[in-house]
């Protein structure tokens, strides 16, 4: 596992943004454009800030979501309402969102449309995953319904997904569109995450779904 350890959460979270800004610079100078697909949950707040103050041309950056809780956007849990308030504010409020909810009742109502406007922005260009300790990244949770089928190399863009471990109904992207990111970032913090992330290391995918990203990540991690 590449792994780097940083001496805190403010270090690592300057130095991610700032590697993340080169590699999407990098990106919109190669093909005059590029997709950012980052997670959700509670820990990359810290980077959105930064990043969104970066100067960019982040009119030509398109930014999504590893996935999303089925939960309307003035929930406190819709990860839809993060990136507004986090990441597409200040300079990066130029950037597009390309939506991972639908106004319906069930994700399974949006999942055509969502990747109907989700494809053109593949490859992802740097991408960034989060963990639980339970070691699930995006909405790949162990025992999930569709686990199987979201790891399969012929999974389709985007899955719907329930999990007993997740709450509410998920909105998810595969394994390999994920896998296909040309930069791959994993973000986490705290000793019981550092445990699990190496808990995850060679196990069945089944039981530790972010393992099957850290052949391709670089996973930041700081107490
Ligand atoms: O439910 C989710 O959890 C993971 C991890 O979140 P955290 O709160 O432990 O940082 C997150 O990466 C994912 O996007 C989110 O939907």
């Amino acid at each position: 596992m590449n792994l780097v350890e940083y001496p805190d959460r403010d270090m690592m979270m300057i130095a991610l943004a700032g590697t993340i800004a080169g590699q999407l610079g990098e990106a919109l100078r190669q093909n005059g454009r590029a997709s950012l697909c980052v997670p959700g949950g509670s820990t990359p707040g810290p980077v959105f800030d930064m990043l969104s103050a970066v100067d960019l041309d982040w009119a030509n950056v398109s930014v999504f979501l590893n996935d999303e809780r089925w939960v309307s956007e003035d929930n406190p849990r819709s990860n839809t309402r993060l990136l507004r308030q986090r990441l597409l504010t200040g300079k990066a409020a130029a950037a597009t969102l390309v939506p991972m909810h639908l106004d319906t009742d069930t994700p399974e109502e949006a999942l055509d449309r969502l990747s109907n406007g989700l494809r053109p922005h593949l490859p992802i260009s740097v991408l960034i995953l989060g963990m639980g300790a339970d070691m699930h990244t995006a909405s790949l949770f162990p025992g999930a319904d569709r686990l199987e089928e979201a790891l399969s190399d012929d999974a389709p863009v985007l899955l719907a997904m329930r999990a007993e471990g997740a709450g509410e109904p998920r909105i998810t992207l595969s394994a390999p569109v994920l896998r296909d990111a040309m930069h791959s970032h994993i973000l986490i913090t705290g000793p019981e995450k550092r445990a699990a992330i190496e808990r995850a290391e060679g196990r069945p995918a089944a039981e530790a779904p972010v393992g099957q990203f850290l052949g391709n990540a670089t996973v930041h991690w700081a107490e």
